[in-house]
């Protein structure tokens, strides 16, 4: 990616107001972070700025808010960051407008300001122009490094490019960087692990995803919608029954290009979503109406072991099982173990990444042992498919 945009290396940022799209989407549970990967990241661009002089005003989303409300908040993710950065992260409660102008007219030369939640407003996911306009104003330059946002073309992920001189941030570098140098040109076989909850915004890629791999290994939510479009009843779980066209649609495609989509045969199930609930171990054909399988059981993750064993590449997004609540981590868990195992025995490349899947995996503490770990999820898979991300597209020169 080297000269294919302008990075940190070539703005002058002394004295000016630095406006920098960072991912703050970490998770979170009872109001404090749970994993901050993510912060780590973005930490030493952040500094960096701040060491050169310049004003730094944070801007990012967090969650999937209708419109203003105290839960989706960055507030309480400012304060996390502040403690990354050891040092104070001053906070806005607006990210436009008269509060936000007050608060940056007030930052001094190396201050960092965290502006509020940008999906505040229906205008960002819109990238509608006049609220460009509105946040353009609050600064001199534009700095993307929110990699794991950058599949999104929103006004604070892709129209502010337009609109202000803009740079590639640190993190987004590394993130082109690293994906390159071990995607670039993956050993085949390659699987791809997809699980997690966003089933909708993810399910479409699949269709290319395919294209590139040679099994599609499925869990989570997004395995309960493929078995549920195959007429198996998955009950209250988590299922997008709108979709089961697409799902019909990505298991023919698959077939016609030999890729093997694998999907689980048993799971682990409950009634209710939360620890120390009940739990019955069952095949995937026997979901009752008022359950919800939450994980993945003990003959697929064996049978997904088997398969990861015989691919030279692996590219994993989105856990097998709620992992947050024990024991829906065991299904994560196990493949994590045998992926980090085979990984360090040279026998696979492992990439993995997104918000949770980061979390999950040092929940399972092999993050370390894995090739590549991204930041980004939805962001990766689109990388992998080979389509344009708009926010990395808005950044060449
Ligand atoms: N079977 C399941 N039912 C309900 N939620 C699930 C299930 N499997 C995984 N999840 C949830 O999926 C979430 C992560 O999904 P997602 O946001 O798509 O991943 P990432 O952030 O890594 O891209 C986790 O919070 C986890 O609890
Ligand atoms: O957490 C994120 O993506 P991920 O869940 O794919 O890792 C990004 O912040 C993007 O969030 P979005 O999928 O609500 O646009």
């Amino acid at each position: 990616m080297a000269g294919k945009f302008r990075t940190l290396d070539d703005a002058d940022v002394k004295g000016k107001r630095v406006l920098i799209r960072v991912d703050l989407n970490v998770p979170m549970e009872n109001g404090k972070v749970t994993d901050a990967t993510r912060l780590d990241r973005i930490a030493p661009g952040i500094a960096e700025l701040s060491g050169k002089g310049a004003k730094v005003i944070l801007l990012a989303h967090f969650g999937r808010p209708k419109g203003r409300d105290d839960k989706n908040s960055l507030k309480p993710v400012a304060a996390a960051l502040g403690e990354v950065l050891r040092r104070e992260v001053k906070f806005a409660d607006d990210c436009i407008g008269e509060t936000a102008e007050k608060a940056v007219g007030a930052l001094k030369d190396g201050d960092v300001l965290c502006l509020e939640n940008t999906r505040f407003y229906t205008e960002e996911e819109k990238n509608d122009p006049a609220f460009v306009e509105k946040l353009a104003k609050l600064g001199d330059l534009y700095v993307n490094d929110a990699f794991s946002a950058a599949h999104r073309a929103h006004a604070s992920t892709e129209g502010l490019a337009h609109k202000l001189p803009a740079y590639a941030g640190r993190t987004m570098q590394a993130e082109l960087e690293a994906l390159d140098a071990a995607l670039g040109q993956p050993q085949r076989p390659v699987a791809a692990i997809v699980g997690g909850a966003k089933v909708s915004t993810k399910l479409d890629l699949l269709g290319n995803l395919i294209e590139k791999v040679d099994a599609l290994i499925i869990g989570g939510g997004m395995a309960n919608t493929f078995l549920a479009a195959q007429g198996i009843n998955v009950g209250k779980s988590l299922c997008e029954h709108d979709l089961a066209d697409t799902a019909r649609e990505i298991i023919a495609k698959a077939k016609a290009k030999g890729c093997e989509i694998v999907l689980p045969v048993d799971g682990v199930m409950a009634k209710e979503f939360k620890a120390e609930t009940p739990t019955r171990a069952s095949s995937v054909k026997e979901i009752e109406a008022d359950e919800m399988m939450l994980d993945i059981g003990a003959l697929s993750g064996a049978d997904v072991i088997s398969h990861l064993s015989k691919m030279k590449t692996l590219v994993w997004n989105g856990p097998f099982g709620a992992f947050e609540i024990q024991p829906f981590d065991t299904g994560t868990v196990m493949v994590a173990h045998a992926a980090a195992e085979l990984t360090k025995s040279g026998k696979l490349v492992t990439v993995a990444g997104g918000g949770d899947t980061v979390a999950a995996l040092n929940h399972a503490h092999v993050a370390d042992d894995f090739t590549y770990i991204s930041t980004a999820g939805g962001a990766f898979l689109e990388w992998m498919e080979g389509k344009p991300l708009p926010g990395v597209e808005a950044l060449r020169k």
